[in-house]
């Protein structure tokens, strides 16, 4: 519950050096500015700030960004970012204040979904975020492995450029790209300075960014100098790798594989990356799961027909949702042919489920089959949770490649 003294408003241009100073304690960074990237991409209107009294202590916005679901569907989503809550004023329903204004505000105007990356994961459940929508494969792998005989390497040649040299064909590529990949995230111009914000602060003793064109994807890295006394053995630290074509996909990790004076590389990418079965030896590989996107359904009869189904269902819902209310209660869920209609139903339930276990389930990430072994999903009709979740799957995990 929040407090009574606190009060809650978006921000004006003159609140900015203020919510800068918060998120700076909050996120015990530098508060000389070094962490502002971030406000680049701020929406004033889309950004509040808690207060007591005059003091600001507490900070969230929403960025105004396209998500792609299931059936390469492009739909708007309420990007939440920079939730932050001056030390000294924790646990006293500051962040609650901001998520329920966030929420109530999205559902206001029609956006359905919700996404965040949570700083740490015990937050964000209680606010009806589900984790794991998307995951994240942090890999880190030798050089000059061989591919599999089955894998075709052409002879198109690959080019390092320059950052700007790079830059238009990068969202050019990007922006046909994120088209097709569930999870995926539209830029705009800012975007693309924080998202590749090259500074010094970022670089945790690396080089800068190295850009590699080939003409159907690109490849953004930094350089980790490495080395033992039989020579330099360099870590290249994979930040974007982004391809049109299968073909690109193989001959840029060839081109990063093959790099000389290189012994390994680092990439957090996509948890099914084609790599793990490109190479010759895949348990050199090295593979380690983390949560990535977080998902939250901000109205159940809106957010669960915008996106494709793999298989035709009907179930009766129970959903709970005590933080969004208007989303409790049984709904009839239908998918024909692969499109869903959702209405209120007073049918007996099938399947009960929170509103975090929906969003951990909507993008094809977690299985509710997974999610009822955890004791979050309730089956009453044996036999809908399997197909809900055969329903829910999609031919790929889906990924988020930014953090924002
Ligand atoms: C999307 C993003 O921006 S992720 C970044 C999140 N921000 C950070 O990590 C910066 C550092 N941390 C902070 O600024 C704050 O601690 C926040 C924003 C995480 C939480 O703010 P608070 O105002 O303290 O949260 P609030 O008082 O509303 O807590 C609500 C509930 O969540 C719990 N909670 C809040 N933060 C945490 C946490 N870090 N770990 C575990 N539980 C937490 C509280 O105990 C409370 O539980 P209750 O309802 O059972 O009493």
């Amino acid at each position: 519950m929040a407090d009574s003294a606190l009060s809650i408003r978006t921000i004006g241009r003159s609140d900015v050096d203020a919510f800068q100073t918060v998120m700076a304690w909050a996120f015990l960074a530098d508060p000389s500015g070094e962490d502002s990237k971030w406000l680049k991409v701020l929406e004033l209107d889309r950004a509040h700030a808690v207060f007591d009294g005059d003091e600001m202590i507490g900070t969230a916005g929403v960025l105004s960004r396209e998500i792609t679901v299931p059936g390469e569907r492009q739909v708007p989503v309420g990007a939440v970012t920079v939730v932050s809550v001056k030390p000294g004023h924790r646990r006293r329903g500051v962040a609650s204040l901001l998520m329920k204004t966030q929420l109530h505000g999205m559902h206001e105007n029609g956006e359905a979904i919700a996404i965040l990356w949570a700083s740490e994961g015990s937050i964000y459940r209680r606010f009806g975020y589900g984790e794991y929508a998307t995951s994240l494969a942090m890999l880190t792998m030798p050089t000059r492995m061989a591919f599999h005989p089955g894998v075709r390497v052409s002879d198109t040649r690959i080019r390092q450029v320059t950052r700007d040299e790079a830059m238009p064909f990068m969202r050019e590529v990007h922006e046909r790209v994120r088209r097709t990949k569930v999870g995926w995230l539209s830029r705009r111009a800012e975007t693309w300075d924080v998202q590749l914000a090259d500074r010094e602060v970022d670089r945790d003793g690396l080089t800068s960014y190295r850009y590699v064109l080939h003409p159907e994807g690109y490849a953004v890295f930094r350089v980790k100098y490495q080395g033992d006394p039989s020579g330099p053995q360099h870590e290249l630290h994979v930040r974007e790798l982004v391809c049109e074509t299968e073909q690109a996909y193989a001959d840029l990790y060839r081109y990063l594989l093959d790099m000389d004076l290189a012994g390994a590389i680092s990439f957090y990418t996509a948890w099914d990356d084609p790599i793990l079965h490109m190479v010759d030896n895949p348990r050199k590989v090295r593979r380690e799961a983390s949560d990535a996107l977080w998902l939250r359904i901000v109205d159940v009869d809106r957010a669960l027909p915008l996106r494709h189904y793999s298989s035709d269902v009907d179930s009766v819902l129970e959903v709970e949702d005590s933080f969004c209310p208007w989303n409790n209660g049984r709904w009839r869920f239908t998918v024909k042919n692969g499109e869903a209609t959702v209405a209120r139903t007073e049918d007996p339930a099938d399947v009960t489920l929170d509103a975090a276990a929906l969003g951990s389930a909507f993008l094809g990430g977690a299985r509710l089959s997974v999610l009822k072994r955890a004791h979050r999903v309730v089956e009453h009709t044996p036999g809908h949770v399997d197909a809900l979740t055969i329903a829910f799957l999609g031919a790929y995990y889906p990924h988020c490649p930014e953090v924002f």
